[in-house]
């Protein structure tokens, strides 16, 4: 393939193409707080075309050229070292470290699109929630979706988010994700003690509100547990 033939999954002045919407999301969730200090982000899969941006840069400064395009699904049997790319960026550019814990979510949940956060929110969720899962009931979460690409949750559900340990570096998490998301199927979300998010959905549209419901949860539930309000009612 052509270099300008690579460019042009990237070209595009539809603004909801995934290389233009990446940017523009990735400058929302700075605004939020989520994506400061260049970690975080979303990638965005379209079929059998994933978009994934830089590692390590300013999210909010991203631009279309600076995409990642991988083929999905990988026809390597290692796609998490041995990734095949159909376009890369021709700066000198790596591909987020969250690559193999967005793939869990495609690989798992038949994911259109994740969502990494660090959130003070979510982090301060796996603070005061010590166990395994954080939790809450009787409050809005009609907005998740069983795990995250399934029908909506009611008010009375019981909304569980796994919280997995964290680790030095973003790609060592890709084993206990995945073994989080076996154990919970129900979740929309993993949790990263001491770090942050992932949120995936159907699309990036169910992903991103999925992830701003998640977070208002996150925010509520510490303040209810702050006050010694208990976040879990017998229905
Ligand atoms: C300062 S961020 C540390 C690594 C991290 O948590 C992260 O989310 C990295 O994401 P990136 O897309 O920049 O590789
Ligand atoms: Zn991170």
């Amino acid at each position: 393939m052509s270099s300008d033939e690579a460019d042009a999954f990237v070209t595009s002045t539809d603004p909801l193409h995934p290389a233009n919407l990446i940017p523009e999301l990735c400058g929302g969730f700075y605004r939020l707080g989520w994506v400061t200090g260049t970690g975080g982000g979303i990638c965005i899969r379209v079929g059998d075309k994933v978009y994934i941006a830089p590692s390590g840069v300013q999210k909010e400064r991203i631009e279309p050229s600076h995409i990642f395009v991988l083929p999905y699904p990988q026809s390597t049997s290692s796609p998490h070292t041995d990734r095949i790319f159909l376009r890369r960026p021709k700066l000198n550019l790596k591909e987020s470290a969250c690559t193999p814990l967005f793939w869990n979510a495609f690989d798992k949940r038949n994911a259109g699109s994740c969502i990494h956060t660090h959130s003070q929110n979510a982090v301060m969720a796996t603070l005061l929630w010590e166990g395994d899962f954080f939790e809450i009931s009787h409050q809005m979460i009609k907005g998740v979706r069983i795990g995250g690409n399934g029908p909506p949750m009611s008010y009375l559900d019981t909304l569980r988010v796994p919280i997995i340990p964290n680790t030095p570096f973003e790609e060592d998490l890709t084993e206990s994700m995945a073994a989080a998301m076996d154990k919970y199927p129900e979740a929309a979300a993993v949790l990263v003690r001491r770090h942050g998010i992932y949120v995936w959905g159907d699309d990036w549209q169910k992903a991103k509100t999925q992830t701003e419901c998640l977070d208002y949860l996150f925010e509520i539930g510490v303040k209810m547990k702050l006050a010694g309000i208990p976040t879990v009612l017998n229905n």
